[in-house]
């Protein structure tokens, strides 16, 4: 199958239908869409739009009206799908995990359907613990209610990682934690995602999810239809019009700072000895703007010299008049 390159492959999406029988629209109606191998591409959009149906339908867990969906360039539909299931990660909001069977033998659930051997399953399941930060030795034995909800949905994540798919499917895996534990989960998940380069389809209601994780976006209307396709930096600083607008919010040049980091601004002058407040070369620009509130300075220093506030708005192309409505949307 699509699977001897663990690494992403591509996923194309054809015309796909979905018209659940009974209903007067379908929820997918004629989505065409090119996931370029090796991205995370986020859809987002109200509850109902058809985001789940879309994604459910690349497992075929959901059996299309009509379309065509290509992996790799291999027509989905004509592959067995409990054979196409074990080479496509999928982790849910719910969690899924069986309550009677220990961590290990949760994470080792697919590599076990594919018939490996003992030993590489377990080394597996060791890998893959320490990967989403769960110490091997203190969670392989326990039990899924023996855990937190945040470790708990780690081992979700864990569970699709583990036969090392080319493929993930994530519907709102981060979204039963607190606001704290997810952005930990968050931030856990883009370093992740930068070594495994998995072709990943996320799910999420939310924009700000949605910007950071994301190398690009699929804004969704009802019917799954693609309001806009782009990056999240070409969605913020351009969205195709005010549906796109209304789902960004007011706050899209903040949203814009957080994606943007401090070595991409070019700094002037030497810090040396001015006292400013420092801000590392691979911090975002929110965060120095964070830095500089904090400290009531209109500037600060970096590794390759001092950036300005001035600098800091027009690398967002907010023009000098304009400076307060960052800051005082900030407060
Ligand atoms: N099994 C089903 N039978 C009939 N209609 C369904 C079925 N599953 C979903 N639908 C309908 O299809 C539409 C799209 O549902 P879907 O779950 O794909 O949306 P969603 O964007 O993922 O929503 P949410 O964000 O609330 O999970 C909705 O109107 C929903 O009621």
């Amino acid at each position: 199958m699509f699977d001897r390159d663990t690494e992403g492959v591509r996923i194309e999406l054809r015309s796909l239908t979905k018209h659940y029988p009974g209903q007067p629209a379908p929820a997918v109606d004629n989505v065409t869409l090119d996931i370029p191998a090796g991205e995370l591409v986020v859809f987002v959009g109200p509850s109902g739009c058809g985001k789940t149906t879309t994604m459910k339908m690349i497992n075929r867990l959901v059996e299309p009206t009509s379309g065509e969906i290509l992996i790799g360039g291999q027509d989905v539909l004509s592959l067995d799908p409990d054979q196409l299931r074990r080479h496509i990660g999928y982790a849910i909001q719910q969690v899924g995990l069986f309550p009677h069977q220990t961590i290990a033998q949760n994470i080792g659930l697919v590599p076990n359907l594919l018939g490996w051997p003992a030993d590489r399953i377990s080394a597996r399941v060791d890998e893959l613990l320490s990967l989403v930060n769960l110490e091997p030795s203190a969670f392989r034995d326990r039990y899924p209610r023996q855990l937190s909800g945040g470790q708990q949905q780690r081992v979700g994540v864990a569970r699709a990682l583990a036969a090392d798919p080319p493929v993930m499917l994530m519907d709102e895996p981060f979204g039963a934690t607190d606001p704290i534990t997810r952005e930990h989960l968050q931030n856990e998940f883009v370093k992740l995602q930068k070594q495994l380069r998995k072709t990943i389809i996320f799910v999420t209601h939310d924009f700000e999810e949605a910007i950071k994780l994301g190398d690009r976006i699929a804004v969704l209307r009802e019917g799954s239809h693609i309001a806009q396709y782009d990056t999240p930096a070409a969605i913020l600083a351009d969205p195709a019009d005010e549906y796109v607008a209304s789902f960004i919010g007011q706050d899209a040049t903040l949203k814009r700072l957080a994606l943007m980091r401090v070595s991409e601004v070019s700094a002037t002058g030497s810090p040396a000895g001015s006292g400013l407040p420092q801000v590392s070369a691979d911090a975002s620009l929110r965060e120095a703007l964070d830095i500089m509130i904090a400290h009531g300075a209109d500037r600060c220093a970096t590794p390759s010299g001092v950036l300005t506030y001035a600098a800091l708005c027009e690398a967002v192309g907010t023009r000098a008049g304009e400076q307060e409505d960052v800051v005082s949307s900030e407060r």
